[in-house]
């Protein structure tokens, strides 16, 4: 496969709690890759390690060895200038869209800082275009965060990643904190831009069942490790592991028997030495 992304080997690891504690190695040799178009699920549960993936491609938490290449490109280990030139083909969206934007900017100044250098009129209609993208009328521009939905908000962080034509774009948990409703809109949104534009998704989540609304394939973590990658259908349909069947057991299925079958499996390897 021609990867835009891949992760080779990745090692981060953090200090530990107090004095002379050992570091606390939180990704032990993850790899995987995304294709230009393609989005790739992460799924595992909380403290597993998906958002330090998603952080350390981002430059935002020290690798300790393994590589991350982009477009062919080394970038574990860039900073200042270069790192922030990534910043166009590289983008984030959060989880909390009540903590993403800065609260006393305008909507249009927040989506117009990208993209300062085209002038003060392109800029602002480049700003026009975006909002009608994200399907947020054009007033928006002059209103502050506070006067929008949690999904509104998301919208307008969608459209700030998108302000500069990324390749990519890494989606940490990006509708966990919305309602359901909310939720399929923004995933709708998110695939509809998707089909327009060709970027690829790295997407975080704990919930199984937004990854296989979304992802082409699937990679499930689990302390620090990938113990599974596959297609959607078959991560979350038929998994091999059982740690990825445990996952799914909140899911609740008609057979009783693979149910309880599930769960033995995913007891006993929970259970097992790290
Ligand atoms: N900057 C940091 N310093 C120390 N420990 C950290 C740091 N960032 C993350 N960790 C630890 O690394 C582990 C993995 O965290 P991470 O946020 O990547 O997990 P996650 O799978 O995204 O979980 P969640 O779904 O709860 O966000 C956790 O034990 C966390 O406490």
């Amino acid at each position: 496969m021609n990867a835009l992304l891949a992760v080779e080997d990745l090692h981060v690891s953090f200090p530990g709690k107090g004095w002379r504690a050992p570091r606390t190695e939180v990704l032990r040799g993850v790899s995987l890759d995304i294709a230009p178009g393609e989005t790739l699920g992460l799924v595992g549960e909380s403290g597993s390690g998906k958002t330090t993936i998603g952080r350390a491609v981002l430059g935002l938490v020290p690798v300790a060895s393994g590589t991350i290449t982009f477009g062919g490109r080394r970038i574990d280990g860039l900073t200042g200038r270069r790192r922030r030139e990534l910043a166009r083909d590289l983008q984030v969206i959060f989880q909390d869209p009540y903590t993403s934007l800065n609260p006393s900017r305008t909507i249009g100044d927040t989506l117009a800082e990208p993209l300062l250098g085209l002038g003060a009129r392109n800029a602002r209609e480049r700003v026009s275009r975006l909002l009608d993208r994200v399907h947020l009328p054009a007033d928006a521009a002059r209103r502050l965060p506070r006067e929008f939905s949690g999904g509104q908000r998301q919208r307008v962080a969608i459209a700030r990643a998108l302000a500069i034509d990324p390749k990519l774009i890494v989606c940490d948990e990006p509708v966990s904190a919305l309602d359901l409703t909310t939720q399929r809109t923004v995933l709708d949104l998110l695939l509809e831009i998707q089909q327009q534009s060709g970027v690829s998704y790295l997407f975080v989540s704990h919930d199984l069942a937004v990854v296989r609304f979304m992802a082409h394939r699937v990679a499930v973590i689990h302390r620090g490790e990938i113990v599974e990658t596959g297609s959607a259908a078959e991560v979350t349909g038929e998994p091999r592991h059982p740690y990825t069947r445990g996952l799914l057991l909140a899911a609740p299925v008609a057979d009783v028997a693979a149910q309880r079958a599930r769960r033995e499996a995913f007891e006993s390897y929970m259970k097992r030495p790290s």
